[in-house]
């Protein structure tokens, strides 16, 4: 699918957006566009005084009236295909998306023994068993076992990944392959809701809803195509009680050319590319609405491990503390590690191995396992004979060994300011009350971290680190980083607070994260994006789904909607700064027409009436097709305060869209004057 969403406009998609421009002149369709509506409407009346000339029209304007018709026709034709264009790419990867979900057999586990059943009939609640080479038939939760799973058919990433039972990494998604080993999984969606399908809808734009500010805009362009109606309506009777004689197809073509068609032949263009945009840097947006609160953002929460560092924290070293044994130390760290499948717990046998050191692996029998969790901040063993294992946060392992009637050795928050000074985390190793020292933990950040929040500050969004790990630490990171702030020993409850705070303030607010946990701080953030690794409760929480996994793309993702919001704005600001040159080709020549002594009001000195008529609706119709780029690819995007950007656009749209249209009718003029 990465391979299909990363190629361009291919020769298929513009054949099929040229045919979908003729369906799509269905006037149930274009009622939906009331400025298009509008024109088409027009276009239907000219066509009337075209073909039936004894009715409506007199012979002699047959000619002018044929070439309106096809003008305006074309206006309606250019505006259809700007859509259909913008929904195309989607349109093919739905399709290959549904390739990819055809029926498969599900090994169903009902009272211990295993019935096939076809996929399709699977129910959430469902406990189907997967073996090495076969396809996961749902969405669902790994409830036993571990396997390395080939996501490539959403994620166009094809080296598999690891998914196990328990923990961050548990969730797994319908229509990807057990490449080793086998699990068992709880179904978690119900057919036609998975996760496949939401994405095929996504894509497709099925349920693509007009936002707020879609709503917003179309209401004012329709208030504006309403005025302008009224205007030329009473235009005519009017100029009928002067005694001039206005005809029917150039009041037309006058109203055509006052209503906002630039901007209402594009508007629904501008809101998929932008959507595809996102699709295409292999995010999951549920809503446009979601794209565009992005582009609006104030603050930015971000987790430390992983966002804004690597996030293999590796131990490094083993720093004994009171005077115990290094060799002891790192036996006591390995015991509390044997079954800690965190990162940070495979990294400590690792160093054991590393090391040549070993640890007495019989201890590990019989005993029970102390999962880490971000509210204890620790992990550890109970051993057989009774004695508890522990490693964790300093000062949580403080605690846990004071309470246990234990004495903190001297040194010990000495060594573990050192290394919080240089960004690492220690983790403290005790047993019973007796501590016996730190493990290093290394982590790096991100190489281009700086530059990014930099632009951040630029566009006015400030950063907030929210992370587990001790101020010592978080300070060295945040420091290194250049985040504008940050908050330490923060539990899972904590970025909640944080994110309704800023909201009280009135600011939106942008989040990532992958664990259960965060789950209820990403529903609470205006844009939450999930990371496609991270559990189904995170998933579901979110408005966004990163692919890739890549939390901090979150960036990328409020430059988008930025770039959606400013390529909207700057559109309609073009596209009504434009209406009025054409005020001026049209207006003079229409007056002419009836008085023909009224040709000083010619400031543009254009050719003749019906040529100053004819150049400004081939303008008008023409600057649609033009834009089409610039509505798919979005105006280019400088980070800087929304206040700038504002004044910048209003000056280079604003004034563009003025001059423009006087060059390009003038030039229209040139050519069409020679012909009549
Ligand atoms: N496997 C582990 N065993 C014991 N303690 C751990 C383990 N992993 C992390 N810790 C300790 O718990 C603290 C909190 O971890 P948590 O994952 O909640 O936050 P974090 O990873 O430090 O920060 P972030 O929120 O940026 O991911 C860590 O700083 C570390 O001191
Ligand atoms: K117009
Ligand atoms: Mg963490």
């Amino acid at each position: 699918m990465n391979s299909n969403r990363k190629s361009m406009l291919t020769g298929p998609i513009v054949k099929n957006a040229l045919k979908d421009s003729f369906i799509k002149l269905n006037p149930v369709t274009m009622m939906k566009n009331p400025v298009m509506f509008v024109v088409e409407a027009g276009t239907a009346v000219v066509l009337l005084m075209t073909v039936l000339p004894g009715y409506f029209g007199t012979q002699e304007q047959i000619g002018f009236n044929f070439t309106v018709f096809v003008i305006l026709l074309l206006t309606l034709l250019f505006a259809n295909f700007a859509e259909a264009l913008a929904e195309g790419r989607g349109k093919a990867q739905a399709d290959s998306l549904k390739k990819t979900k055809k029926e498969i057999t599900a090994n169903l586990l009902v009272n211990g023994t295993i019935k096939q059943i076809p996929s399709t009939d699977l129910r959430k609640g469902d406990i189907v068993i997967v073996a090495q080479g076969e396809m996961i038939p749902g969405d669902g939760e790994v409830i036993e076992g571990l396997a390395s799973v080939d996501e490539s058919a959403i994620t166009g990433e094809s080296a598999p990944v690891i998914k196990e039972a328990g923990g961050d990494f548990s969730s797994v998604t319908g229509g990807t392959r057990v490449v080793s080993d086998r699990i068992q999984i709880r179904i978690t969606s119900d057919p036609g809701e998975s996760f496949i399908d939401r994405m095929i809808s996504l894509v497709e734009g099925a349920k693509r809803q007009k936002t707020p500010n879609e709503i917003a805009l179309n209401t004012l362009l329709t208030s504006l195509t309403l005025i302008f109606l009224i205007v030329v309506v009473t235009l005519a009777p009017l100029a009928r009680f002067l005694e001039i004689n206005l005809e029917i197809p150039v009041l037309i073509a006058l109203l055509v050319c006052l209503i906002p068609t630039t901007i209402g032949g594009l508007l629904s263009a501008i809101g998929i590319a932008g959507m595809d945009r996102v699709t295409q840097f292999n995010v999951l947006a549920m809503s446009g609405k979601a794209v565009e609160a992005a582009g609006d953002i104030n603050t930015m929460i971000l987790d430390k491990t992983g966002t804004i560092t690597f996030g293999n924290r590796m131990a490094s070293r083993f720093i004994p503390v009171g005077g115990e044994q290094e060799a002891e130390l790192a036996a006591w760290a390995a015991v509390s590690s044997v079954k800690d499948e965190t990162p940070e717990g495979r990294s400590v046998l690792e160093l054991l191995k590393k090391q040549g050191m070993t640890y007495p692996e019989s201890l590990g029998d019989n005993g029970t396992f102390i999962e880490f969790k971000a509210e204890t901040r620790m992990s550890g063993f109970d051993l057989a004979d009774g004695r508890k294992v522990r490693k964790g946060a300093v000062d949580a392992v403080k605690k846990w060994v004071e309470a246990a009637g234990g004495t903190v050795p001297g040194d010990l928050d000495d060594k573990g300011n050192t290394i919080a000074k240089e960004g690492g985390t220690p983790l403290a190793v005790a047993v019973d009350g007796r501590i016996f020292g730190l493990i290093y933990l290394k982590d790096t950040v991100k190489p281009g971290m700086r530059e990014r929040f930099e632009q951040l500050r630029s566009m006015g969004i400030k950063t907030v680190m929210c992370t587990g790990d001790n101020p010592l630490t978080a300070a060295t990171i945040a420091r290194e980083a250049g985040v504008d702030d940050f908050i330490a020993e923060s539990k899972p409850e904590d970025k909640i607070a944080v994110i309704r705070k800023e909201q009280n303030e009135g600011k939106l607010v942008a989040m990532t994260g992958d664990g259960t946990n965060d789950a209820p701080a990403l529903a609470q953030a205006d844009v939450g994006l999930a990371m496609n690794s991270g559990t189904i409760a995170a998933k579901e929480a979110a408005n966004m789904v990163d692919l890739d996994s890549d939390p901090s793309k979150i960036i990328e993702v409020v430059a988008i909607g930025k770039q959606l919001l400013m390529t909207r704005g700057a559109l309609t600001t073009f596209s009504i700064a434009n209406d009025v040159a054409k005020y001026f080709a049209i207006i003079p020549a229409m007056f002419t027409l009836a008085i023909p002594q009224m040709e000083a009001l010619n400031v543009m000195r254009l050719g003749s009436p019906m040529s100053a008529i004819l150049s400004a609706l081939i303008f008008n119709a023409i600057i649609i097709p033009i834009l089409i780029p610039l509505a798919m690819k979005g105006v280019a995007y400088k980070p800087m305060s929304s206040t700038r950007l504002l004044s910048r656009n209003i000056f280079v749209y604003g004034l563009g869209g003025v001059v423009v249209p006087f060059v390009g009718i003038k030039i229209i003029d040139l050519i069409v004057h020679t012909w009549i």
